[in-house]
């Protein structure tokens, strides 16, 4: 059996605004998801502080240059591959990019390393909130409209008021990524990539639950954000591909993630569909449904500041209803996004 895709998570942002930081919060609370990391050891990278941190289960480090100039997609899969192969396996790898790096480029030379073994699954831009209170960078405005969330890291440095007003203009070139205020990076690491050891306890347990991450968190407690939501829907009719993917394209603000099974009766193909959405980025899991399982959607959406009822609302819109006329292509727009080795995939990015 082949092995799954790996998550690649890119963390940019300009010199000394807490990337490493993040990386090192990240594997410590890594809840056993086994980490494997990339570094561009351009400026000031602590890789010993990586080493210390002790978690890293693989590594590979490009110490000619900045990574979004100097390598190309050769390269970069190379790198990629290698962490995607380490053994034992690694869960997720964390691209950390040097402070002069172009997110954009990067994210787009990640995607352009067309592997099974590993995929894009979005850039988390971390924002200095105290140097931009004093000078915004002339390129943050670029750098946010390509992130899929933001650390408004250092918050612990200005006041409150300051902080909300810094919110606000961060939150305007793309007012889709949510924006989450941080102090040294500390930001639950579930929305970043799910946990692999998470207890199980039902049989949608795959599907993530903030009450259950409350329950199972560290003695850590003060990175929880108050205003992360997680909002369940179910469905028991089917539901409608095109006006599905229709709604995850123009996905309300703040919504970040979402995961689930997906019902797509008459219009897909009798699979079990499990949907994956981080950020802009959006893969489907073909599988079979079980002997005893009734074909459904269940879904769940994580973000910031969602309006619940603007996302009921859209979502109900989604359901397969009498009118529907047969559509035999409907399908493609939701299968497109299928990761599997046997069938044709496509690697999404919304705008
Ligand atoms: N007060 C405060 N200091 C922070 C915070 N986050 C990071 N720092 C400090 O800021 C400095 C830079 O953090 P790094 O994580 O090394 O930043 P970086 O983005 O990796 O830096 P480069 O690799 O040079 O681009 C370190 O001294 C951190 O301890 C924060 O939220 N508050």
């Amino acid at each position: 059996m082949s092995r799954k895709s790996i998550p690649v998570l890119v963390i940019a942002g300009f010199l000394g605004s807490g990337k490493t930081t993040l990386l090192n919060y990240l594997l410590r609370h890594n809840r056993d998801t086994r980490i494997g990391v990339m570094v561009n050891d351009f400026g000031a990278i602590n890789i010993d502080a990586l080493l210390v941190a002790g978690q890293v289960d693989a590594m590979v480090s490009l110490s000619n240059g900045c990574i979004c100039c100097e390598v190309d997609t050769e390269d970069i899969t190379d790198m990629l591959g290698k962490l995607a192969s380490a053994k034992p396996s690694v869960d997720v790898i964390a691209v950390e990019a040097s402070g002069v790096a172009e997110p954009g480029a990067l994210a787009r030379l990640v995607l352009s390393a067309d592997d099974p073994r590993f995929h894009f699954a979005g850039l988390v831009l971390v924002v200095d909130a105290e140097a931009s209170v004093h000078a915004q960078h002339p390129e943050l405005a670029q750098h946010v409209r390509v992130a899929d969330l933001v650390l408004l890291n250092k918050s612990d440095r200005i006041a409150v008021d300051q902080l909300a007003e810094l919110r606000k203009q961060v939150a305007l070139p793309n007012p889709k990524a949510p924006v989450v205020a941080t102090a040294f990076c500390r930001v639950d690491p579930e929305l970043l990539f799910d946990p692999v050891s998470r207890p199980r306890r039902s049989r949608h347990a795959e599907q993530l639950s903030f009450d259950q991450l409350l329950e199972h968190d560290d003695h850590d407690h003060h990175h929880h954000h108050p205003s992360y939501q997680s909002v369940a829907w179910s469905s028991e009719r089917p539901l409608h591909p095109r006006r599905f993917v229709s709604f995850l394209e123009e996905r309300p603000p703040g919504l970040y993630r979402a995961k689930g099974v997906l019902d797509l009766g008459d219009y897909g193909d009798g699979s079990r569909l499990v949907l994956q959405l981080v950020g802009r980025s959006l893969r489907v899991e073909r599988g079979t449904w079980g002997t005893a399982e009734r074909p459904c959607t269940r879904l769940v959406f994580i973000g910031l500041d969602i309006d619940e009822a603007t996302l009921a609302a859209g979502l109900d819109a989604c359901v397969v209803t009498d009118d529907d006329c047969p559509d035999e292509y409907a399908a493609l727009s939701v299968l497109r996004y299928v990761q599997s080795d046997d069938i044709f995939h496509d690697e999404v990015m919304f705008q």
